[in-house]
């Protein structure tokens, strides 16, 4: 058998959370690759400066503001990138809330709006997307993006671990279900990772910064291009028979947990 693996031309997939960080990488990435990108998030001004971004570099992308929190506006996002470009081919789970907040003091609006986008929200965005390509009768990938603690937990963000958790759970839910289809879906956990959105909800401060550094073995922080890499692998041919996994990329850190109180030897 011979796969023509790395390559994406003539498919089209969502990104969820296109307009910054990772999702921006990852749609990028696709774009690069030859696939068309629908990109999906609340603001539009972001989703346009994406779009912008793979016009310029000669590919094909669609701005579609979305909240996936809500299941209508979902569907109609899947509508919207199939009608333009005529047909699906998978989904990433990239959007996300975060915040650290003592899990004891978390209001119930905290909890709710953190689990709705990240668990709700992806759920949601599954089904449609596998909706469609048992419509298409074509098979397909969906690929999302937890976290290391959603089998670790962590101090401070007891709803996005708890949401992450429930996405890995989804993952290998539905791996079984949809692998009849021909659909194959799996997770990717990037440790930290150089973006706007993790630096304002996680690492606001230089201390806070050198802290997180502390804790990775590699020394450094992802740059979100090396997410955008292994992530195009998990969606693409080469991983044809991969499904219900999560591939950790984390220059070693959740594996490094300093019993002795060091990262190297
Ligand atoms: C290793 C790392 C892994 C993961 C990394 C990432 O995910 S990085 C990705 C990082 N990227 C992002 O996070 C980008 C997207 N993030 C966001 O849009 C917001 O952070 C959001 C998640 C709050 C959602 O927005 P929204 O418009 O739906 O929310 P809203 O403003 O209406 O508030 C809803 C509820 O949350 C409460 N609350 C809010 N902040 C805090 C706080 N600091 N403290 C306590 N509570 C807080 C607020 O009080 C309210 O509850 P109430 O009073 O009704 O009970
Ligand atoms: N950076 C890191 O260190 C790590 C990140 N991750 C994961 O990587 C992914 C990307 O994070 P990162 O790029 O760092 O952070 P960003 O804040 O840049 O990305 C989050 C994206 O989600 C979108 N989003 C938030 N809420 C919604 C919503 N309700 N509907 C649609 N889109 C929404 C945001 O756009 P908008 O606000 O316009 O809606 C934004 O584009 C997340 O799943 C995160 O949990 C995992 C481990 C580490």
């Amino acid at each position: 058998m011979t796969l023509e693996s790395g390559r994406f031309d003539g498919r089209t997939y969502i990104v969820t959370g296109g307009g910054s960080g990772i999702g921006r990488a990852i749609a990028q990435a696709l774009a690069d690759a030859g696939a068309r990108v629908a990109v999906a998030g609340r603001t539009a001004e972001r989703l346009d400066e994406t779009v912008a971004l793979i016009e310029k570099a000669g590919g094909e992308a669609l701005a579609v503001p979305t909240d996936v929190r809500d299941p209508e506006a979902v569907d109609a996002l899947v509508s919207a990138a199939a009608e333009r470009f005529g047909r699906l081919d998978g989904l990433v789970n990239n959007a996300a809330g975060n915040f650290v907040v003592p899990g004891i003091d978390l209001s119930p609006g905290g909890w709710r709006a953190v689990v709705d986008i990240v668990l709700n929200g992806s759920y949601y965005c599954t089904r449609a997307v596998a909706r469609r390509l048992r419509e298409q009768g074509t098979g397909g990938s969906v690929l999302s993006v937890i976290a290391s603690y959603a089998w670790h937990g962590h101090p401070g963000t007891v709803h996005s671990a708890a949401a992450k958790a429930g996405v890995l759970a989804m993952t290998r839910t539905l791996a079984v279900e949809l692998a009849p289809l021909g659909i194959r879906l799996n997770c990717i956990a990037p440790g930290p990772t150089e973006t706007a959105g993790a630096g304002a909800a996680l690492w606001a401060t230089q201390e806070a910064r050198e802290e997180v550094l502390a804790t990775v073995p590699a020394g450094r922080f992802a740059d979100p291009a090396e997410i955008a890499n292994a992530s195009l692998f998990l969606l693409g041919d080469g991983a044809s028979y991969l499904t219900g996994e999560c591939l950790t990329v984390d220059g070693g850190q959740w594996l490094g947990k300093q019993v002795y109180g060091r990262t190297s030897a």
